[in-house]
């Protein structure tokens, strides 16, 4: 297999433009060939936008990577990618070997291989208006033609709600690795509602929930550590109890950890004192415990 850490400006670009024609959908056993070296696939999932749910599986990423584990990151919310400038890759760019497409390496060290459409526009902030056919063709791409390699997690982000992403995903992964989701979710009622159909998704294309996230739960102040709860709390542990679904926890709103996402930061590395770090390490532990570990 060609060495996928030469340098990656000597191979051709991928870009992928409004203008190409709808790339063909790759045969199954050429997916299966592909996934084979990755361990555990985890969708990240939300009823409303904005939860937070990009900084989940950022998170994540970064804690189970710090755990030792090996992390890649598909990104399949097409209309709005936010992972690459989370981990500050936004400027980076696909290339082609030839076994296929070579992800992102991000972080200080490489380790965490990301794949996202942001990468693959002639403009990062051009607009994907697409219709359900191109992006199912595109998501399958993703998962046949990047070159994963051996992961212990693949993460998977995905838009809001239950759209064509979502199936198109679970279509192209689920005949070839058990899939499990985590739900995320703020504390309040609409958000919570909203949570229950993604419930539903999950008990009808089969997901394992590992579980549900409160995140935005409470501020803590950091100058006397009261904590507010902005927009109430423990909406996200009820409907877990309700649905008889594991919590996994709540994650505070944490301007460290909003600051550091910003800047595409570790936050998980460098702010260990930080309010919401306690949360989301406690997060990856469960996941670390609730996933069998490798041989
Ligand atoms: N616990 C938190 N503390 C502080 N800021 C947070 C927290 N969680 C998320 N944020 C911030 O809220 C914003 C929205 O988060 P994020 O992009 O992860 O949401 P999302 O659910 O993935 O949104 P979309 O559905 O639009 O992709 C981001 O700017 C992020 O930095
Ligand atoms: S929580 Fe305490 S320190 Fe923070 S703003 Fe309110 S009163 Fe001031």
């Amino acid at each position: 297999m060609e060495s996928l850490t030469t340098d990656h400006n000597e191979l051709p670009r991928v870009r992928y433009t409004r203008s190409l024609p709808t790339p063909v959908p790759p045969a199954d056993s050429v997916i299966r060939s592909n996934l084979a070296g990755v361990r555990h696939v985890l969708l990240v999932l939300s009823g409303k936008g904005g939860v937070g749910k990009s900084t989940v599986a950022t998170e994540l990423a970064l804690a189970l990577r710090l755990a030792g584990k090996r992390v890649g990151i598909l990104d399949v919310d097409l209309c709005g990618p936010s992972i690459p400038r989370m981990l500050r890759v936004q400027d980076s760019a696909v290339h082609q070997c030839n076994s296929g497409w070579v992800p992102v390496f991000a972080h200080q060290d490489k380790s965490i291989s990301l794949m996202s459409i942001g990468f693959l526009l002639e403009k990062p902030d051009d607009a994907v208006v697409w219709r359900g056919p191109k992006k199912n063709a595109l998501i399958k791409q993703f998962v046949s033609d990047v070159a994963w390699g051996d992961l212990d997690f693949l993460i998977v982000d995905t838009p809001p709600g239950t759209s064509d992403e979502h199936i198109s995903t679970v279509e192209a992964l689920r005949p070839h690795k058990p899939l499990a989701a985590i739900l995320v979710t703020t504390p309040q009622a609409v958000s919570v509602a909203d949570v229950r159909r993604e419930l539903t998704f999950c008990k009808k294309t089969g997901l394992r929930v590992l579980g549900i996230v409160e995140n935005m739960s409470g501020f803590v102040c950091p100058h006397c550590s009261e904590c507010t709860n902005i927009f109430s709390k423990g909406g996200g542990e009820e409907l877990a109890k309700h649905a008889g679904v594991p919590f996994l926890g709540s994650v505070p709103l944490d301007p460290q950890l909003s600051q550091s996402l910003e800047d595409g930061r570790d936050f998980i590395q460098e702010f260990p004192k930080s309010s919401a770090f306690p949360a989301l390490a406690h997060i990856a532990q469960q996941i670390l415990d609730g996933t069998p570990r490798s041989s």
